[in-house]
């Protein structure tokens, strides 16, 4: 299974500092990514163009969408397609992040069916999952991981290519804040997240990747990706940087 090296820059960068971050990365990681790692770069909607074309043709370099809304087109203002996406080079979206939860208000249910959705058009969706610090004070991660599990992956079959399947644990009290979960917290969290999937999804569950997220750093991320059932990170703050990032990717 190939470590998922993932920045997801949020809504950060203007077209020409993004441009300018991608060239950087490609420059420190190109011919140094081992054979089992991938880099994946999501940024803003709007430096998709600019950053798929950097990082085209680089091995082991991917692009993605922080978002899009599970319809093929039509009028849904401010929103985009799986077809656009594809269109510009990603192959990775991410669904259901904490930020759309909480911020924006998405439900399980719609999460549901943009994971769905999204496979369905051929994208590699990486759903992601995580507990409030009052859910976790009140011994409710797992009923909560459960549900996102259970609902996010609603529409999923056993058959589903693991390859396009990820789940992304980001207890949503490490997102941003410093506070990186302690390797207990993280090897619970990501047991628990793999008994459900293979519950779900028999022997595949076992093959797809779980991805930690919270304040993930160069100087914790070799510590964290040696835990059990951690496939991969995904990196907010962290990646804004080439430099930092890049340690990352290489960690
Ligand atoms: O998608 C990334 C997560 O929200 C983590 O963000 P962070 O690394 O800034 O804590």
């Amino acid at each position: 299974m190939k470590k998922l090296m993932a920045a997801n820059w949020k809504m950060f960068k203007t077209h020409e500092e993004g441009v300018a971050t991608a060239h950087e990365l490609v420059q420190l990681v190109s011919g140094r990514l081992p054979d089992d790692r991938e880099m994946l770069v999501i940024p803003p909607f709007t430096l998709l163009h600019g950053v798929g074309q950097v990082l085209a043709g680089h091995k082991g370099m991917l692009l993605g969408g922080e978002n899009f809304y599970p319809a093929d087109q039509g009028a849904f203002t401010g929103e985009i397609c799986p077809d656009q996406l594809l269109d510009l080079g990603c192959t990775f979206a991410l669904a259901g992040h904490s930020e759309r939860r909480h911020i924006l208000g998405e439900t399980d249910d719609f999460v549901g069916r943009k994971v769905a959705f999204g496979l369905e058009k051929g994208l590699a969706v990486i759903l992601c999952i995580g507990e409030t610090i009052e859910e976790r004070r009140q011994g409710r991660v797992e009923e909560v991981l459960f549900r996102q599990l259970d609902k996010g992956l609603s529409g999923v079959t056993r058959a589903v290519d693991p390859d396009r399947m990820v789940v992304a644990y980001e207890p949503v009290w490490a997102i941003g804040t410093g506070e990186v979960a302690g390797p207990e917290e993280i090897i619970q969290a990501h047991g628990v997240v793999r008994s459900r999937l293979v519950n779900l999804l028999g022997e595949t569950g076992n093959n797809i990747r779980i991805l930690y997220g919270g304040s993930v750093k160069p100087d914790n991320c070799a510590s964290i990706l040696a835990l059990d059932n951690v496939d991969g990170v995904l990196v907010g703050g962290a990646s804004l940087k080439a430099e930092s990032f890049s340690r990352i990717v290489l960690a």
